[in-house]
């Protein structure tokens, strides 16, 4: 379809040039076939990605420790291992979930935002916009198996999924809190909220930067499912099943239809977009705010 082969093109571009730096910076190969079904299994430094049941469903897990912040590195990998199971026809379905215990992901990686240069903002707003791109957009069915807590960018990521399962902890908070930190989610974070919660709920969510513990979530209607977390793969697994069940052709031309206009308008203002980030992210003030609240992440520990 037009929109496929349009977002292939950014993808492809940001990932031939991330991966040449990245694997350079790494000094080591960056993939390796693992076990008897080596073709099908393979890992990254920071995700693995395991053939699920009967091969049609690859199970994704973040395992950028100690808490899967969405460092550029973590996000190069990511968009390698989605390209290659998008392009391999004989995966219908990923679940989404994290290895890092209590954790699904901490959000943005806050030192990717912080004491660095414009230039550096500017290519890691272009990774991050090509993760929702690509997520939002997949034709792939994606469940998020949220094994632990989902603030931010993490939020953002799970919201790309068609299915949303949280595990039943107190850990397991869920919500995009931007402005406790200080900083503003920017549109197509808010679209995202609001086609998922509606527009009232998501004003109060995003201006509160509510985190929302897994009985709200529930019902507020950010997550689909809570189940105990020894249950939430065993349920990912059940609700893709469910989704499989669809002819993939009407399934996925409906997806696009529901999800093309959100997307449409960031892919309009990319640039745009990313100039806003810089500019908002190197203000002396939300410096600061950033450094604040590092400090705050840092002395919790005690
Ligand atoms: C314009 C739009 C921009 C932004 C969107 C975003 O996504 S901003 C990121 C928002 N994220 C958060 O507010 C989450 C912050 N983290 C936490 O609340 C906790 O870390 C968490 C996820 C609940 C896990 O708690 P836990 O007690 O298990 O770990 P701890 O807090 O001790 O953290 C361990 C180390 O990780 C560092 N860290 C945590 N979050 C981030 C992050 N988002 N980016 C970078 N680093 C992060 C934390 O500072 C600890 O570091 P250490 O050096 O070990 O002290």
């Amino acid at each position: 379809m037009a929109l496929a082969v349009r977002m292939r093109v950014p993808c492809r571009a940001l990932l031939c040039a991330g991966a040449q730096l990245r694997g350079a910076a790494l000094g080591r190969p960056e993939w390796a076939a693992g076990g008897g079904d080596g073709a099908r299994r393979f890992a990254s430094l920071r995700v693995l990605v395991e053939p699920g049941a009967e091969g049609r469903v690859a199970v994704m897990k973040l395992k950028n420790p100690p808490v899967n912040s969405l460092s550029l590195d973590f996000l190069t990998e990511f968009l390698i291992s989605l390209e290659k199971l998008e392009n391999d026809k004989a995966f219908r379905g990923v679940v989404i979930t994290s290895d890092c215990p209590n954790v699904f992901s901490a959000g943005l990686d806050l030192r990717e935002m912080y004491g660095r240069n414009p230039g550096h903002y500017a290519e890691y707003w272009k990774a991050v916009q090509e993760l929702w791109l690509r997520l939002y957009l997949s034709n792939l069915v994606l469940v998020a198996a949220i094994n632990g807590s989902c603030p931010a960018g993490g939020c953002l990521m799970a919201l790309t999924s068609d299915v949303r399962i949280l595990s039943d902890s107190p850990k397991s908070v869920i919500g995009l809190n931007e402005t406790l930190l200080g900083i503003v989610a920017p549109f197509w974070f808010k679209d995202t909220l609001v086609n998922t919660i509606g527009h009232r709920a998501s004003e109060r969510a995003l201006q509160l930067g509510l985190l929302f513990p897994p009985a709200e979530a529930l019902q507020v209607g950010l997550v689909d499912h809570v189940v105990p977390e020894d249950q939430v793969q065993s349920m990912a697994l059940s609700v893709m099943a469910h989704w499989l069940a669809i002819p993939d052709h009407a399934r996925q031309l409906t997806k696009a239809m529901m999800r093309k206009a959100t997307a449409d308008r960031l892919i309009k203002q990319r640039e745009a977009d990313i100039q806003n980030f810089v500019s908002f992210i190197s203000r002396d003030s939300i410096q600061k705010s950033l450094q604040i609240y590092l400090e705050k992440l840092k002395q919790k520990k005690g």
